[in-house]
């Protein structure tokens, strides 16, 4: 029978956070054993832990659930989020306050604690998560090294030196480790209650998708609105992508820092931008289109990762409440004339969205496509087609379903 109380008075300590500043939080093992270094974030959804866990944005991340109990509802084979399973792109490290209990769910076909070791992800539980949040909100994101060791047996002295000595975030291009290693198309259409995903029949547009390491479902969407998706590796040059002869092109959400990735992505992009063909990008995408127009990004402070962000669409004036997963955004400052800001968080006033004046071009700093959470933002994907509708000379969809 598994337990939800802290253990530390009766049992030694089988997992570390070791932070770059020397600190050691002490907690419970579970997962993969072993040890990752990352930086370290904190979600606020309340829902979705196998959909955050694989979303190959989190690479080199550990994520804190701010949410007291996690894994209640066990895992399953279709809340994953990377579009390539055993490559495990995602996060590597996780944190929970309550010790992981038993799965309790229609749904559930494992344990998280199975399916962390099954990832290779080395997770730590039992900790005060509020603190460990209220210090990133604080200090900012710390590096960290968190180690699973079921005999408690560890080298602290060696944690804090590889915490201190990696490099952190800035600088990396993660992209490059989790894009696919080669052209694919998507078929799979959204979760429908009862039935499960379901399979394209007749696509009638073609979109290109370039796989920074993007998330199933903004796939399933776009399938689910009559496109066929061709997903290409990340490094894909220009030429390629416009032999497909694509209809649109949607730049994906991806991990790492976006000046980094766009060494090689904003020269495509910008490539890209010379026809008239509809561009879509989405976090990391909308990162690298607004350095391709011209403008800057910058790293966070504790960065915004959660389910109830919300966001406002100047081109309507209606507010979302989105889902987000970033920690670096673009500088708003930045942007050149022609690129007008669209979307704005009533967080922090950071911006969250651009289009390019009188162009097909746009591109959101949130993840309109949820998994996990709400689905206000949804209607991004039919502006999108409609964009493309548009430039085929078809009749638009309604924006909202
Ligand atoms: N979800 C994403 O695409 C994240 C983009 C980028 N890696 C960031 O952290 O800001």
């Amino acid at each position: 029978m598994a337990t939800t109380t802290a253990p530390w008075a009766t049992e030694k300590p089988t997992a570390l956070l070791v932070l770059a500043d020397g600190t050691v939080i002490e907690g419970r093992g579970l997962g993969a054993t072993g040890s990752a270094v990352a930086e370290v974030c904190f979600n606020t959804a309340l829902t979705g832990y196998e959909e955050i866990l694989t979303d190959p944005s989190y690479a080199g991340q550990i994520v804190t659930f701010t949410f007291p109990h996690i894994g209640n509802v066990g895992t399953n084979d279709e809340d994953i989020e990377d579009l390539h399973p055993a490559a495990r792109a995602g996060a590597v490290g996780a944190i929970f306050k309550a010790n992981v209990t038993d799965p309790s769910n229609y749904r559930a076909a494992g344990h998280l604690d199975q399916w962390l070791k099954r990832r290779g992800i080395v997770a730590l539980s039992g900790i005060d998560t509020r603190a460990l949040t209220v210090l990133i909100r604080e200090k900012g994101m710390p590096n960290a090294v968190i180690a699973h060791a079921p005999d408690g047996v560890f080298d602290i002295e060696d944690l804090k030196r590889r915490a201190a000595a990696w490099s952190g975030l800035i600088g990396l291009d993660l992209a490059k480790e989790v894009t696919s290693g080669q052209s694919s198309v998507w078929r799979e259409t959204p979760w429908i209650w009862n039935e499960g995903y379901g399979e394209q029949d007749a696509p009638s547009l073609h979109v290109v998708a370039i796989d920074y390491g993007v998330k199933r479902n903004i796939l399933r969407l776009l399938a689910g609105l009559g496109a066929k998706v061709t997903v290409v590796p990340a490094q894909t040059g220009a030429e390629e992508i416009l032999a497909m002869q694509p209809d649109g092109i949607f730049l994906s959400n991806g991990p790492g820092d976006p000046e980094a990735t766009g060494e090689y992505a904003v020269p495509v992009i910008q490539s890209l931008l010379k026809t008239d063909i509809p561009v879509f990008g989405i976090c990391l995408g909308h990162q690298m289109l607004a350095l391709a127009l011209g403008g800057k990004t910058e790293k966070m402070h504790q960065g915004h990762h959660g389910a109830n962000h919300p966001v406002k669409d100047h081109t309507t004036g209606k507010v979302e409440i989105v889902s987000m997963n970033h920690g670096f955004a673009v500088d708003a400052d930045s942007l050149p004339e022609g690129v007008e800001e669209t979307h704005v968080s009533l967080f922090d006033g950071s911006n969250c969205g651009i289009a390019l004046t009188g162009r097909p071009v746009f591109s959101v700093q949130h993840h309109p496509e949820a998994s996990p959470g709400p689905q206000d933002s949804h209607y991004l994907f039919r502006r999108f087609v409609n964009l493309i509708r548009e430039r085929r000379g078809e009749e638009a969809l309604a924006e909202r379903a």
